[in-house]
């Protein structure tokens, strides 16, 4: 079983589609919340062996969605066991403007990181933010805390920007990097 393990929800398959490019990269398991919320049968076995553990949702209305956010409040058991604590984490998200306010989601992402105790993986790229980028560029969108997709809102799962998707498995990568560093 793979030491990183991407737990993640999506309402319409975008989300989906930018976890599977992030766990290429990584070589990781995928773990879906459904949409009542919930995580498939021993995921939450799979969330405890994990070493790394990598956040991703919509931006919906400013955060995550209420799924995810079920999923968070339920991890309140593991925090008061301190069950997740030096675990690494990292995060994604993805929403139909440019900026969407995704950067909520990104720093709640990060605080429930460092309530379970975690060390955060930053996604150390450089922004490509000349007047001559292109959505083809990586890291167009200039994060630096995690991960930033923009799925424009009459995107099909087909049509989310490629440079975003080629940021996703470098991110991947990145985080399967510093997995390795940790014993
Ligand atoms: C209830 C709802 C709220 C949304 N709120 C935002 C938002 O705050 N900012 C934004 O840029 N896009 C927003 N969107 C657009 C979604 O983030 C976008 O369509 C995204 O690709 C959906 O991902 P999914 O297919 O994985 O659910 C919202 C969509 C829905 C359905």
């Amino acid at each position: 079983m793979s030491d990183i393990v991407v737990v993640y929800h999506s309402g319409f398959g975008h989300t989906r589609r930018v976890a599977e490019y992030v766990a290429k990269g990584a070589n990781a398991a995928l773990l879906e919340i459904d949409q009542n919320g919930d995580l498939p049968e021993n995921g939450w076995e799979t969330l405890d062996k994990a070493k790394t553990i990598v956040f991703g949702s919509p931006t919906y209305m400013g955060n995550a969605s209420w799924q995810f956010k079920k999923f968070a409040d339920a991890t309140s058991r593991i925090w008061f066991n301190r069950g997740w604590q030096n675990k690494l984490f990292a995060g994604f998200t993805n929403s139909a403007s440019p900026v969407g306010d995704k950067g909520c989601t990104m720093a709640w992402f990060q605080v429930l990181a460092a309530q379970h105790g975690g060390i955060w993986i930053s996604l150390d790229l450089l922004p490509s933010n000349t007047k001559a980028a292109t959505k083809a560029d990586i890291n167009v969108l200039g994060g630096a805390a995690g991960l930033l997709v923009q799925s424009p809102s009459d995107a099909s799962v087909d049509e989310i920007p490629s440079g975003d998707l080629e940021t996703a498995t470098t991110y991947g990568v990145r985080i399967a990097k510093v997995t390795a560093r940790f014993k």
